[in-house]
């Protein structure tokens, strides 16, 4: 479905990644961990096209899409959940997330039901069907945060990347998110996590790359990893 070859990225002159190969196979969820800085944004933004890699390759769905634009990749099938809290903060819940689906509006995407599609993005957050009139400058932080996510989803996309959804969450809401990603993986959603509880992560996903100074330095089921020695003693130790 997504596969990275030998990605290299960065900002101007300095170098982030340094030639790294990630696959996300249909219907499964797949997280990146590693420790701040260590360039898990940078992939997230290499991937959607926010920013141009300088070398390697990106296919979705056997189509290279390194180089294009980010519109153009999201109308391929690939949404992605940015860090921090992305919403148009002048528009209500209701429209961010018709926003999500305007690809489809355009022809970009197979159309489907918007309607259903936007009523079932309600019923999986709740908190954001309280507020649908709301304009979502106004949301909590956390809010904000699930409406980026349901927006993601809301491109009925091949792909989701969702880069720290829980960043900033009260327990309770972090908890939340991690059973609605699992409820959208037992869908079939196909995902890249990046998350600070890797603990978590590892517990929902099926697979994990370890990205350390901008390269992948273990990979393996989730399973292994959680059993990992220097994995649990780097990422899965106390405070975690
Ligand atoms: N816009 C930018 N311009 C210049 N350097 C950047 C920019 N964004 C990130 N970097 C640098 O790239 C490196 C990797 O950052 P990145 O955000 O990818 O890390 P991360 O693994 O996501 O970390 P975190 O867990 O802290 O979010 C860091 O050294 C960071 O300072």
């Amino acid at each position: 479905m997504l596969s990275i070859r030998n990605l290299e990225a960065g900002y101007g002159k300095v170098k982030v990644l340094h030639g790294i190969d990630i696959d996300v196979p249909k219907a499964k969820v797949v997280t990146l961990i590693g420790s701040n800085g260590a360039g898990k944004t940078t992939t997230m933004r290499a991937i959607s096209g926010m920013i141009q890699p300088t070398s390697g390759s990106i296919s979705l769905n056997g189509t290279r899409v390194d180089g294009m634009a980010s519109h153009h990749i999201a109308r391929l099938g690939l949404a992605h959940s940015p860090e921090g809290r992305r919403v148009f903060p002048r528009s209500s819940v209701n429209d961010n997330l018709l926003l999500g689906a305007f690809p489809r509006l355009t022809g970009g995407r197979p159309k489907g039901d918007v309607k259903a599609d936007l009523e079932r993005a309600m019923e999986l957050f709740p908190r954001l069907k309280e507020r649908r009139t709301q304009l979502a400058g106004t949301l909590s932080g956390g809010e904000q945060q699930m409406l980026a996510m349901a927006r993601a989803i809301m491109l009925n996309p091949d792909v989701v990347l969702l880069d720290e959804p829980s960043m900033g969450l009260a327990p309770i809401l972090v908890e939340e998110v991690f059973r609605i990603i699992a409820r959208l993986k037992s869908e079939g959603v196909t995902m890249l996590l990046v998350e600070q509880f890797a603990a978590a992560a590892l517990q929902v996903a099926d697979y994990g790359y370890v990205l350390e100074n901008g390269r992948i330095s273990v990979h393996g089921s989730a399973e292994r990893l959680r059993h990992d020695p220097a994995v649990v003693a780097a990422y899965l130790g106390g405070g975690h």
